[in-house]
């Protein structure tokens, strides 16, 4: 059996906004390496302020994160943004760059690497995403499709243990979000995925966990959690109409 400790350990994890809001109230969550882990749950359940202790964007309340086994603390903070690639829901906030390839050079220049490996990393990470050839355009000649995908490669040339996503499959269309699927299925590294979107949930991760109200209230294989109809109705998840979760 493997001693590699896992890529993602959260502790007793309890948070509270500098405005009192209790968001977080002792989340456990352990997720091995290589699993993609759906995480799921209503408006305002606390996944991003869960998501957003994994990098130690937030800090300061009760319990413990670790990254592969590397705590989640000050002192850590470079390397563990490094293991930890978060992707946004708006690429917009991630491409800030005149062209693609610097955009997914930035994180790997900024690691002070030497500019061949630079160059290694962008052309893998983007070829990775299905963008190899799109180096030299500008960001916002993309589709938004294209533009997710570019996101995803600015984290994936920082060699990350575990990429992070929120809400990948907003606003794409049929054939965007198939494609991310495939890109996303054939990525060899830990996956924790923020959606509302059930279906892609089911396609791609073999495991959920549900958060409301600031605890885990089901963690599991996808297709029995969404295959609970009291569970869903209980945490406000709905599947689209007609959808059956055991017939995928
Ligand atoms: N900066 C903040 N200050 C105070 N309270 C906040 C802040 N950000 C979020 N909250 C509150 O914390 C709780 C959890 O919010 P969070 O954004 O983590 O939920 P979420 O599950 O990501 O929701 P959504 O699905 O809408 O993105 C909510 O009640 C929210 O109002």
């Amino acid at each position: 059996m493997s001693t590699a400790p896992p890529s993602l350990l959260v502790e007793d994890l309890a948070f509270a906004y500098p405005d009192g809001h209790q968001a977080l109230f002792g989340v456990d969550l352990r997720v091995g390496r290589g699993e993609r882990v759906a995480l799921l749950g209503p408006n305002g359940a606390g996944k991003t302020t869960l998501v957003l202790h994994l990098n130690g964007i937030l800090s300061g309340g009760r319990g413990r994160v670790s990254v592969a086994g590397l705590p989640v603390e000050r002192r850590n903070l470079p390397e563990v943004r490094r293991r930890v690639g978060i992707v946004f829901q708006d690429p917009d906030d991630q491409l800030f760059m005149p062209t693609v390839g610097e955009d997914v050079a930035f994180g790997p220049r900024n690691l002070g690497l030497p500019e061949p490996e630079v160059a290694a990393r962008v052309a893998a990470a983007l070829d990775q995403v299905g963008m190899a050839g799109a180096a030299d355009r500008p960001p916002h000649h993309l589709s938004f499709g294209q533009r997710r995908r570019v996101a995803v490669a600015t984290v994936l040339s920082m060699h990350p243990e575990v990429l992070v996503l929120d809400e990948p499959s907003s606003n794409l269309d049929p054939a965007g979000r198939r494609e991310l699927a495939e890109v996303l299925e054939a990525l060899p590294v830990t996956v924790l995925m923020v959606t509302h979107d059930l279906p892609y949930a089911l396609q791609l991760c073999p495991r959920s966990v549900v958060l409301d109200g600031g605890v885990v209230v089901a963690d599991g294989p996808t297709r029995e959690l969404l295959a609970d109809a009291d569970l869903l109705a209980r945490h406000r998840l709905e599947l689209p109409y007609g959808f059956d979760p055991t017939r995928v």
